[in-house]
């Protein structure tokens, strides 16, 4: 949750943005994320996500044989082999009227762009697509086939990701090709293909982080840190994440990073000031990444189990998610959640599904089901409806909880298609659901939920927390300290958590 100091914010900042839910131009409290670079980023993170290691059977691999064009910079990591987070491949952000409705990435077999096209099939068609690398001349042709209105990609990369098999192939030879075939499919296919260049508006970037610095996450974990300052903790991280990020996401020198713009074929952004602006604005973004991504501390932090006081009757089935996965999810909710229309408090909700079995893209049995934030009804103009809460406003009819449309129920009510009875769903959200969420999460069937305490048990009057705690036929994990790290500091400690497997998967 991104909660608004409103002393804090300067009123009258620029805050506009070219989009709202509501589709006006407006003025807010405080400064959001544009649609643009929210897609940016969650595709970026998406080129993150946390893939397991190839089994034994996998004999293809997908790489990114990037350096074979350009010289890597000398920076570049190169990954221990067989980690779980040795992939950096390609992030995928799928989008179909003004909603999320994929995310995907590359996996051992499978490039982000198949993935969505098998996934989504013909419902692909007037999609926008957001990609953190530039598609290959395969995933490209199929997606104009299916009929895309827009591919996005992030400038940061010469080249694309190519199946080269195992056992061989020259694949300098194959860079050459497709790249020749991605220009021609470009400028011949009907899909509008471009970067994301849209600036941050003025103080998002520090509103970013200081809400990140002081989200609930943080919160949950800094009082229980005797003898550490919170600010330090929390830049600590940030920078080791901005470090990671930059060597990931950003190109060295403008020497280079032009060389790689002219293999793109984006001759265009190559003088000056355009390539200063385009440079510019990918920093600002991966900073703001960093931001969001250090707003949940590691590593004696995660998500456990709550132990109910009586066993659960049929615990629902388990999902096996690791930290990471989980982790992982929680931020894209965070970073959805600033898109708030709420001028103080924004909350982000994902949905994910896992199906039966795997499909040999990144996120293996995982699926997006729907994502939101708190905001508006869709079509309402701005300021239509009120806005203050009950500490700014004392007349009730003047508050705004009864207009405002929760993050739970817009990832709920724009969800691909409903929970399957056969398929575990976790739901991931950046506040703990409220009673008029929680009847709504257990009748679309919802198995499991990710969140925060942190208003647990609170009535505010107008908006209440009460039913989250009775709740029984739902897996809770609760973003904790870890047992381990409790144990240690305290061999006395009751812990009300459990950790039910060694290996981090729950
Ligand atoms: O499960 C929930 C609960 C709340 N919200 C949103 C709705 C509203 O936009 C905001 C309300 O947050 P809070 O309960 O913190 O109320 P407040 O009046 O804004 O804050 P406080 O009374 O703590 O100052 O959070 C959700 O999206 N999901």
């Amino acid at each position: 949750r991104n909660r608004v100091n409103r002393g804090q914010m300067k009123p009258g900042r620029d805050t506009s943005d070219s989009s709202t839910q509501t589709e006006s131009r407006t003025e807010a409290h405080f400064p959001r994320l544009s649609e643009v670079n929210l897609y940016t980023l969650l595709s970026l993170w998406m080129e993150m996500f946390p893939r397991k290691p190839p089994e034994d059977g996998d004999r293809d691999q997908v790489t990114r044989p990037s350096s074979l064009l350009v010289q890597p910079q000398p920076s570049a990591p190169s990954a221990p082999s067989g980690s779980a987070s040795q992939v950096h491949e390609t992030g995928l952000v799928v989008v179909r009227a003004g909603k999320v409705v994929g995310l995907h990435c590359s996996g051992p077999e499978l490039h982000a762009g198949q993935g969505a096209v098998l996934h989504h099939g013909g419902a692909l068609a007037g999609c926008q697509l957001y990609f953190s690398r530039r598609p290959c001349a395969t995933c490209l042709k199929m997606l104009i086939n299916v009929g895309v209105s827009l591919i996005s990609f992030w400038p940061g990369d010469p080249e694309v990701s190519i199946l080269v098999s195992a056992s061989g192939g020259d694949a300098v030879e194959e860079v050459k090709l497709d790249a020749m075939a991605t220009k021609i499919l470009k400028s011949n296919g009907r899909p509008h293909i471009c970067v994301p260049l849209q600036p941050l508006v003025p103080g998002l970037a520090q509103f970013i982080c200081e809400t990140s610095r002081a989200c609930d996450f943080m919160e949950t974990a800094l009082p229980k840190q005797p003898g550490r300052d919170p600010e330090e903790l929390y830049n600590r991280q940030r920078i080791s994440h901005l470090n990671r990020f930059t060597r990931h996401f950003l190109v060295e020198s403008p020497q280079q990073h032009q060389e790689m713009l002219r293999h793109m074929d984006l001759d265009s952004f190559c003088p000056d000031p355009c390539l200063w602006n385009l440079r510019n604005h990918m920093r600002e973004l991966v900073e703001v990444l960093a931001s969001v991504v250090a707003g949940l501390p590691q590593p004696d932090y995660g998500f456990y189990r709550e132990q109910c006081g009586s066993p659960e009757p049929s615990p629902p089935p388990h999902p096996g998610l690791s930290q990471d996965v989980a982790r992982h999810c929680i931020i894209q909710a965070r970073l959805l959640s600033y898109r708030t229309e709420d001028p103080k408090v924004g909350v982000g909700a994902v949905i994910w599904s896992k199906r039966q079995s795997a499909v040999c893209d990144g996120t293996g049995d995982l699926y997006l089901l729907g994502c939101g934030y708190n905001a508006y009804p869709t079509g309402s103009q701005y300021a239509e409806y009120p806005q203050l809460g009950s500490k700014q406003e004392r007349a009730r009819q003047r508050c705004k909880y009864r207009y405002i449309v929760h993050a739970e129920q817009n990832a709920l009510t724009f969800m691909n298609h409903p929970v399957k009875a056969d398929e575990a769903s976790v739901m991931f959200v950046t506040k703990c659901p409220c009673d008029e969420c929680v009847p709504l999460i257990r009748g679309a069937g919802i198995t499991h939920i990710y969140t925060t305490d942190q208003d647990r048990d609170k009535n505010k009057g107008d908006i209440s927390y009460l039913k989250f705690s009775g709740w029984k036929n739902i897996s809770k994990f609760i973003w904790q300290r870890s047992p381990s790290a409790c144990a240690a500091t305290s061999s006395s400690h009751q812990s009300k958590w459990e950790q039910t497997c060694a290996t981090l998967t729950f």
